[in-house]
């Protein structure tokens, strides 16, 4: 007997549901991903009941809620909390589109009863068209049973067209809402956890919320629509034939059994070929994003026979599928097409007896398929619940996260708020890389209006400062105070409020040049972003064609057109502190000196105390003070004089390594001053 390829999964989505979640049995999956699979249906429901009885382990008693989903959920996910909750949740999520989702049901309900009737009638019209004395039941015409048949069917389509259209709107807006929430989740949490598993986040947002919007919507209609399908149909098999329901029903189970541990076997095939698979992609990836490394070394050949290896072994598995695919479906299908026959014998045996009608043997023959056609949407809707609850759970994981800053608790800072910055006996270490102090003890005392350089070799920290200050990560010992208050204490998001930050690689948003300044600070008005534009010496703005709504992304931007622009923003803000984070490859000499007026202007009007990552000597001889960040420590102190004038100081070494690396020539730091 063959199933209509519509209710039959693609392989793809099979893989899908494989990757993320138990799946309901290897011999279920293997129909459902195979198109044109004969399939027994009361195999099918043979290995549902085994399923539900066998497969899984014992509802526990002590919970009723528990235990209705024991019966539907395989035992390496019913048993924990977490699935539970994760159903309750999506459950929860149907309920805001209660009213829509309740219509449809109706109308399913409505579109299925019609569909049911439709072997029933056949077998009436083959028995009418056979008979003898054809006669129409409760005495109607031939055309008025006609007219009601087609009234029925109109029907019947109007409501199951209705139903779709409910069911998919009502997914999409469960789906919108959820993508909504799950990104307002992600987006307010700290930098970490997002930036450690991006992608993860991102599939979140996209696969899993479609995910959980279709099991709600979509499965959940096609499960009762299955559930309608095969009890109904199971009822009218029991109805027109008992015997011959029974007969199919006893020689299903033996055949069933084989296939079970031939399904397994399949499943585990399937498992490796898609490791292999997963390997083959490794291997061409990393080629792929390392070619101009592959080509400078003349690696090509390398890298194809390594692909070519990783080829084979796929191949080989393949094969192996393939022909256990083959043997599996060609000996259900065989068997299933001997069970048909066995009923078609036994069944016309009954019609010659006058047992039963060839009507009524249609009939059967028809629900057959239509219970087969059931149970086979029934084994696909206990997938989907179960990925639908797979991807819910990584949803609601995210939703239920509770970052580990979280951006709207703690005291407000008034914008207007200055005060001294103090790092007081602060030891780091990024939670990723736990044991590694990246800040050991580091004390720092800022005043108001204070201009700082912190330098140091690359990798000594110093940006691991800003990303403090923003409370990116907090300390494991010691405290920031600003004005004398432990940051701690504050709301994150009005505390990032009084920092004005630009980072050393300042990213600009799609969107135009204005936009760009006023990220964060919508309301500023187009006077305010001029203002602070000409601050930050970005007069290239003026020369654009579109001015400041030159949209960003048709031009290319230099390096310290970028810096000064991120300065713009920050200045926009009226910051408390400036953080500045000098990017560490050169800017032509105009665009320097450029940028470093623009510090110059910030510096002198002593409004704004600045923490600034200095590389370029320019820079870190106009700060007031320079602190050399050393083993997580400040090592030496002072004013670029002071440091330069000191015999054997760190700071002279390290600027004397720069500017050999700047100049190509042996200098000390105070030549280069002098020479400028
Ligand atoms: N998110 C992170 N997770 C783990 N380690 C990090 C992270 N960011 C930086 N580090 C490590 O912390 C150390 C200090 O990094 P940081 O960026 O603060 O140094 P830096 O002095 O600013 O360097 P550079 O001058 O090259 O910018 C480095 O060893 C770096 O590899």
């Amino acid at each position: 007997m063959m199933f209509p390829p519509s209710l039959l999964w693609s392989s793809r989505t099979a893989f899908r549901c494989r990757r993320s979640l138990w799946l309901v049995d290897s011999r279920l999956l293997y129909r459902q991903t195979q198109p044109s699979v004969s399939i027994h249906p009361v195999r099918v429901l043979k290995h549902i009941r085994h399923y539900a009885t066998e497969s899984l382990p014992q509802p526990k008693p002590e919970t009723s809620k528990q235990t209705v989903l024991s019966r539907v959920l395989p035992s390496s996910l019913h048993s924990s909390p977490e699935t539970i909750s994760s159903f309750r949740k999506i459950v929860a999520l149907a309920k805001t589109e209660k009213k829509p989702l309740g219509i449809a049901i109706g109308l399913l309900l409505i579109s299925s009863s019609v569909s049911m009737s439709i072997p029933l009638t056949v077998g009436k019209l083959i028995d009418y068209f056979t008979s003898t004395n054809p006669q129409i039941p409760y005495g109607l015409t031939l055309g008025q049973a006609s007219g009601i048949l087609l009234l029925l069917f109109t029907a019947g389509s109007l409501a199951n067209a209705g139903r779709v259209v409910l069911m998919r709107l009502s997914g999409q807006r469960i789906v919108a809402s959820l993508r909504e929430s799950t990104y307002q989740a992600a987006i307010r949490q700290e930098v970490e956890f997002v930036e450690k598993g991006e992608g993860d986040v991102l599939s979140r947002l996209n696969a899993d919320s479609t995910i959980v919007g279709e099991s709600i919507t979509q499965n959940l209609s096609d499960g009762l629509r299955a559930i309608v399908m095969s009890s109904v149909g199971l009822g009218a098999m029991f109805y027109l034939s008992p015997r011959l329901t029974l007969l199919m029903l006893a020689v299903v189970p033996p055949v069933s059994l084989g296939a079970v541990f031939y399904g397994r076997y399949l499943k585990r095939l399937s498992n490796q070929t898609q490791e292999a698979l997963g390997e083959m992609t490794k291997v061409a990836q990393e080629a792929l994003s390392a070619l101009r490394t592959v080509q400078a070394f003349n690696a090509a050949p390398q890298e194809e026979a390594k692909f070519h290896q990783r080829v084979l072994s796929v191949l080989s598995l393949q094969k192996r599928e393939a022909i256990a695919t083959a043997i599996f479906f060609g000996s259900t299908g065989w068997s299933g097409n001997v069970t048909l026959l066995a009923l078609l014998g036994y069944g016309g045996t009954l019609v010659s007896n006058g047992a039963i009608s060839v009507g009524d043997l249609s009939s059967l023959l028809l629900y057959t398929v239509y219970v087969g056609s059931g149970m086979q949407m029934l084994t696909s809707f206990f997938s989907s619940i179960m990925r639908g609850i797979g991807a819910g759970t990584r949803i609601f994981e995210l939703l239920d996260r509770q970052p580990a800053v979280r951006p709207y608790y703690g005291v407000e800072v008034n914008p207007a708020r200055r005060g001294p910055l103090r790092f007081e006996n602060i030891t780091f270490e990024y939670p990723s890389r736990r044991g590694v102090e990246i800040l050991k003890d580091f004390r720092l005392d800022v005043e108001v209006g204070e201009s700082i350089a912190v330098v140091g070799k690359s990798g000594s920290g110093k940006s691991s400062l800003h990303a403090l200050l923003l409370r990116y990560y907090d300390p494991v010992k010691g405290k920031i105070t600003f004005d004398g208050q432990d940051i701690r204490e504050f709301n994150p998001t009005s505390w990032r409020n009084v920092i004005g930050i630009v980072p050393q690689d300042p990213v600009l948003f799609t969107g135009t040049i204005a936009t760009n300044i006023a990220y964060g600070n919508e309301s500023a008005t187009r006077e305010q972003i001029e203002v602070a534009a000409r601050q930050a010496n970005c007069e290239f703005i003026w020369g654009m064609p579109q001015g400041f709504d030159t949209p960003i992304g048709r031009m290319s931007l230099s390096g310290g057109q970028r810096q000064r622009l991120a300065i713009a923003r920050a200045l926009l803000k009226k910051p408390a502190i400036l953080a500045l984070d000098e990017a560490t490859s050169a800017l032509d000499a105009t665009s320097e000196h450029r940028v470093n007026d623009a510090i110059d202007k910030i510096l002198l009007s002593r409004q704004t105390t600045c923490l600034i990552v200095a590389h370029r000597l320019s820079t870190i001889a106009r700060a007031e003070r320079i602190v050399v960040l050393e083993d997580g420590r400040i090592t030496e102190s002072g004013t670029f004089n002071e440091l330069v004038a000191r015999e054997g100081t760190r700071f002279r070494a390290l600027m004397a390594a720069q500017l050999t690396a700047a100049t190509g020539e042996k200098m000390t730091p105070a030549e280069v001053i002098n020479d400028s």
